[in-house]
């Protein structure tokens, strides 16, 4: 069974646990516990496989969550980052979030390959009073290297739902991907000993 590991991050009240909750229960409940964090887990049989989703919700640490980090970018295969389209600031949080995470000794000092990252725009439904649109959000992913959407929990299940598979297709096509280097990257090796040894050999 392969395992997935998900962090949700994202500003303070942008919708984290409710996205998470959608997902798993595809219910939208209102008002979430935030001063403790949690793991979520879910069984899921996607592509041919059985799969292990862990889904983690750390309690909002607005000082944390800005720069240190470290844990999450370890223990995670794929981010969803959420900003509210209707808090500017919650937007520019994100964009914090999303350079960490793509700074080159965050990505490449245990990555053989890049961290899958979503963004999202949550309360859509709140467009009537939005702060920041939709080619923002586009933008800024697009520059990153993540995938992009806007959605609402409170109103869309199936549409959250899509996001998070999406977004367990790319660790899933990421996971594949480093087990592929790494195959070639022994087969090579072994080409290079051969070669080596192999030479050697027959001219003694
Ligand atoms: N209108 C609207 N409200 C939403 C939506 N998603 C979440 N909310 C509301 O936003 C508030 C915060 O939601 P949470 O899911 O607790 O947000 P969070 O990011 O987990 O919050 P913290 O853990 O405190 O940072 C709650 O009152 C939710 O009901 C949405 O799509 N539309």
């Amino acid at each position: 069974m392969n395992d997935v590991k998900l962090t949700v991050l994202g500003g303070e009240g942008t919708g984290k646990s409710a996205l998470i909750v959608r997902f798993l229960t595809k219910r939208f409940i209102g008002e979430y516990a935030s001063n403790f964090e949690s793991i979520y887990n879910k069984h899921l049989f996607l592509e041919g496989k059985q799969l292990n989703l862990e889904i983690y919700d750390p309690c909002s640490q607005p000082q944390k969550a800005k720069f240190s980090l470290t844990s999450e970018l370890h223990w995670a295969d794929g981010f969803v980052i959420v900003y509210d389209i209707s808090d500017r600031s919650s937007f520019a949080f994100a964009k914090a979030l999303i350079y960490r995470i793509r700074e080159p000794q965050t990505s490449h000092r245990k990555r053989a390959v890049e961290s899958a990252v979503l963004l999202v725009g949550n309360k859509q439904d709140l467009c009537h009073v939005r702060e920041v649109g939709w080619i923002e959000g586009h933008r800024l992913a697009l520059e990153n290297r993540c995938q992009f959407c806007e959605l609402s929990a409170a109103e869309q299940s199936l549409e959250v739902e899509m996001m998070f598979i999406r977004l367990i297709r790319d660790v899933l096509t990421n996971l594949k991907l480093k087990e592929k280097r790494r195959y070639s990257g022994s087969k090579s090796m072994a080409k290079l000993i051969n070669n080596v040894f192999g030479k050697r050999r027959k001219s003694v």
